[in-house]
């Protein structure tokens, strides 16, 4: 599980800041892999294989695993032992409620022994609260992701109320550097409100960003970039449909690696201009 310090080691050295998103819907992935015994995993084995140097970062979508039950439980076990040790690698379940059911979250997401994944990090919703993040940080070295602005049009119906002259999700960023150092929480911010950057790194200047919302989504990586990067460069940025969907036939995983070439390719010269590399 690397560590802050870890990840930008990884991010200097693959010229890369990129977070492959595993969000792998058995009706889109291509046809020929419905013979293997499990076409779900043999789709993420053959995209993690293909992608693996050119990212710091994997994010199974849990939403995409649950959906299919106990065979997509198998799936996502699978997966998470085929990713690679440097990644950063992040369940994306946006999980959030009291203590104890939060104790049970944890263990099924961090804890090996009692569920067969442990994944390095995991995203949650702060709207509960303290007790409802804290849980997590008991498992050393994990990473906690607290949503903080959305990508999603919905973002506006409460992050955006103003509240003491500011909005809500400026509220929560300020709360929660408060739960642990910028070595443990990171936040998630949509690329597609670019010009918030700013705003939020006020609050939390050293953490990490987890940036959804490039590709299909349309945000711009450049404007992310201008408004968002740290002197660590402080920015993990996911494309999900854009890289794993790019091809539906049996040159899917040369297609994905073909995309995440070009994301990385710019993402070296971002990362040269602000003077990280
Ligand atoms: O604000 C958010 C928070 C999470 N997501 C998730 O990221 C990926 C984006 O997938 P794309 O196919 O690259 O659009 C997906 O898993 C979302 O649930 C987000 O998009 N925005």
């Amino acid at each position: 599980m690397p560590s802050r310090q870890q990840l930008i080691q990884q991010i200097k050295q693959k010229k890369s800041f990129l977070c492959v998103g595993l969000d792998t819907d058995i009706e889109k992935i291509p046809r020929f892999l419905l013979d293997f015994d499990d076409p779900v995993f043999e789709f993420n084995r053959q995209i993690i294989n293909a992608t693996h140097d050119l990212c710091v970062s994997y994010k199974p979508n849990s939403a995409f695993y649950e959906s299919r039950g106990v065979k997509g439980l198998q799936s996502l076990a699978k997966t998470w032992q085929h990713l690679p040790a440097e990644t950063l690698n992040i369940i994306d379940a946006k999980r959030g409620d009291l203590g104890n059911t939060t104790d049970m979250y944890a263990k099924a997401f961090f804890d090996q022994a009692a569920s067969g994944v442990s994944f390095d990090a995991i995203t949650l919703s702060p709207y509960m609260g303290t007790d409802s993040v804290t849980p997590y940080l008991k498992y050393d070295g994990k990473w906690i992701i607290v949503l903080g602005l959305t990508s999603n049009p919905g973002s506006k119906d409460f992050q955006y109320l103003v509240n003491k002259g500011g909005y809500l999700y400026e509220e929560v960023v300020k709360k929660a550097v408060t739960w642990a150092g910028a070595d443990r929480i990171m936040f998630v911010v949509g690329a597609t409100k670019s010009t918030e950057f700013t705003n939020i790194r006020k609050y939390a200047p050293d953490n990490f960003l987890l940036v959804p919302g490039v590709g299909a989504q349309g945000g711009s990586l450049a404007d992310v970039c201008q408004y968002g990067m740290n002197s660590d460069c402080g920015l993990i940025v996911n494309a999900s449909r854009s890289i794993i969907y790019a091809s539906n036939e049996r040159d899917f995983a040369d297609a994905a690696r073909a995309e995440a070439i070009k994301l990385q390719q710019e993402m070296k010269v971002e990362l040269e201009k602000a003077g990280v590399i």
